[in-house]
């Protein structure tokens, strides 16, 4: 590739990166370096003390200012005389509609959000520019290349759900220590500290209420003469001790299952009213409740100590005094939140003594943490492959070297002696909403169902449009916008209000509605078919989108760290699954199918037997 006409392309190339984060900084840095010399950059952050160990153009002095203009400065400094524009912005503002993308001949997203990642994508579509897409977790990343007509495009294969866990699994059979951290979080947390009137599937009976046919008390509500201790250990008994016991009497669960051992915090801490006086007072201090640690009151210092049995017995009910005493506020509100110490605490120590019960292996606060927000910790070196390999193809994109693009994932481990495995590109879906014009169905009840429901439950949500427009043939049905004037948003309103089979337009039952997202350049028709009755289990919404093919729901893609993919556990009641943010990559599973089609003679980088520290390109 370098010829001289590799050269002038990149010369002559005009870049839109959009994201100048982990891999933005890289990016930026590379592309600089080969030679290109009209670079545009949107990012809408500023940077943040804990981006500096790997967004290498950044210092501290610069935290607080635009990532944007502060990495145009800091590559000026070794490329002076090369071009780099600065947006301090979000890539969804109107301003970078559909002329501004036109003028670029290439587009490299460096983002961490499914939703920015559609909106680029859908501009690009529309504006025909070519597309190099990419994302990290960890030692896992991709980057596919996306070009109108000749590849897919980033949302021809919807992205997969997060991982689910069947309910039993979490509350009565857990076999790893992630179940552990649901079942405390999810469960235990929300039980005690959050929305009292959210299902939850705790066993709440304990065994003196279990006699009282009539009334059952719930547990978890604290009782009027119950001291904070008191109420402590009679939590811990109920759900490391009684709960087990239940288990363990239906004798068919355990027939080829480790029977799990009932935890009684009189064998755990038997000393336990000496233990817990007094320590809160280490706490005393501090006004802000977010600094509150049971680790503190309990002088426990280090993250990363695996506590025993009997300490974490000791945070579990030290955590729980403190919200009492100090959070007090904040219960009945509350949901597991990473960055809240001693929501953090309290998971942590329940997860490990369930997990001790369970005979699973115990973790420290540090990893505890990790799993229960699912974080993954950012490799500097694996942005540094992933923005190296973005350039890569956006010179093949830019030569317009179509039989050369690759989209390539970067692994955690070899396969077949490979650490980065090239793919040809997918063909578009024809039945991609997105970049085809295939209409999709939606079967719905029209006697039930209103305008408003398909905008709340379809068009935003899994269409990703948000500002919709929704018409039936020339009528607009639906629209929002700040210069409309409020009677037709009135009259809006009102027809997104009305049954679908009152709305006068739709009363012959079948028919088609087109929705347009102008912000977005994307139009799409939904053909709507009635249907009387809906499974309430399978098909919750009360509608079913099809026409689209769906994901698969067991793996996350490992190379996108959106927030739709991270997003936090919820108990569906309906759906009666819990759920957890996998880390194995759907992406890589969707690489090892296509690789049995790879031609031989492609560039494939080896990693060398026995040789962990060196790449080697395979000699051809
Ligand atoms: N809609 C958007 N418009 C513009 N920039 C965006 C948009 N969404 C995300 N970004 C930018 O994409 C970059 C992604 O970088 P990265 O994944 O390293 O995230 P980060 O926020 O810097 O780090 P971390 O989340 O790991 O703390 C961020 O700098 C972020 O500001
Ligand atoms: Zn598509």
């Amino acid at each position: 590739m370098d010829s001289p006409h590799h050269f002038s392309v990149v010369k002559g190339a005009k870049v839109l990166m959009v994201g100048a984060g982990g891999i933005g900084c890289e990016l930026l840095k590379t592309l600089a370096l080969s030679g290109f010399q009209d670079i545009h950059i949107i990012d809408m952050d500023t940077i943040e003390v804990s981006n500096l160990n790997r967004q290498f153009l950044f210092r501290q002095s610069h935290v607080g200012l635009s990532k944007a203009r502060v990495a145009r400065e800091a590559v000026l400094k070794f490329r002076p005389q090369i071009s780099i524009t600065p947006y301090h912005a979000n890539v969804k503002d109107s301003n970078f509609d559909l002329d501004f993308f036109k003028q670029f001949n290439v587009v490299l997203n460096g983002l961490d959000n499914l939703d920015a990642r559609r909106h680029v994508n859908r501009l690009c579509l529309a504006a025909e520019v070519p597309l190099v897409e990419s994302g990290t977790t960890g030692f896992l990343g991709q980057v596919t290349v996306h070009v109108k007509g000749k590849t897919e495009c980033y949302e021809c294969q919807p992205k997969p759900a997060p991982k689910t866990y069947p309910v039993c699994t979490i509350t009565s059979t857990p076999s790893k220590f992630v179940h552990c951290i649901v079942w405390a979080k999810e469960l235990l947390f929300m039980k005690l500290f959050g929305d009292k009137n959210q299902e939850n599937d705790l066993n709440v009976r304990s065994g003196d209420a279990a006699s009282s046919s009539n009334h059952v008390e719930d547990v978890f509500e604290r009782r009027n003469d119950e001291d904070i201790d008191q109420y402590g250990k009679r939590i811990y008994d109920h759900v490391f001790g009684y709960n087990i016991e239940m288990a363990l009497s239906n004798e068919e669960t355990w027939k080829n299952r480790n029977r799990p051992k009932p935890v009684y915090i009189r064998d755990s801490l038997p000393d336990a009213p000496t233990q817990q006086n007094g320590n809160v007072e280490k706490n005393g201090t501090t006004n802000d409740p977010s600094l509150v640690s049971a680790m503190a009151s309990l002088g426990m210092k280090n993250p990363q100590d695996i506590w025993s049995l009997k300490e974490n017995s000791r945070i579990f009910l030290e955590a729980l005094k403190l919200f009492f005493l100090k959070r007090e506020k904040d219960i009945g509100n509350l949901t597991f939140d990473k960055d809240d110490q001693l929501a953090v605490e309290f998971v942590t120590a329940a997860a490990n003594i369930r997990a001790s019960s369970f005979g699973i292996p115990l973790h420290s606060l540090f990893e505890a943490k990790g799993i229960a927000g699912n974080i993954v910790h950012a490799v500097a070196t694996t942005n540094a492959i992933i923005a190296g390999l973005i350039v890569i193809e956006a010179i093949k994109v830019l030569q317009n070297d179509t039989k050369r693009y690759r989209m390539t994932y970067c692994l955690e481990h070899p396969s077949r002696k490979m650490l980065l495995m090239p793919v040809e590109p997918f063909e578009p879906n024809k039945s991609c909403y997105v970049c085809s014009e295939t209409p999709l169905l939606l079967e719905i009840n029209m006697h039930r169902s209103k305008l408003i429901d398909i905008i709340e439950k379809i068009v935003k949500p899994k269409l990703g449009m948000t500002s919709p427009t929704i018409m039936h043939g020339s009528d607009i049905l639906y629209e929002t916008g700040d210069d409309l004037d409020e009677d037709l948003l009135a009259s809006y309103a009102a027809k997104a209000d009305t049954v679908l089979s009152e709305l006068s337009c739709l009363m012959n039952g079948g028919s088609m509605l087109t929705i347009t997202d102008l912000f977005q350049e994307l139009r799409c028709d939904i053909n709507i078919k009635h249907r009387e009755a809906f499974d309430e289990e399978k098909e919750p919404d009360g509608m079913v989108l099809s026409g689209w093919n769906q994901a698969p729901s067991e793996e996350n893609n490992g190379g996108d760290k959106s927030p739709d993919n991270n997003e936090k556990e919820t108990v569906s009641s309906k759906k009666r699954k819990l759920s957890e943010d996998g880390l194995q990559s759907e992406e890589t599973t969707r690489a090892n199918k296509k690789l049995e089609v790879i031609d031989e003679d492609d560039d494939l980088v080896m990693l060398d037997d026995g040789d962990f520290g060196t790449f080697k390109k395979r000699q051809s």
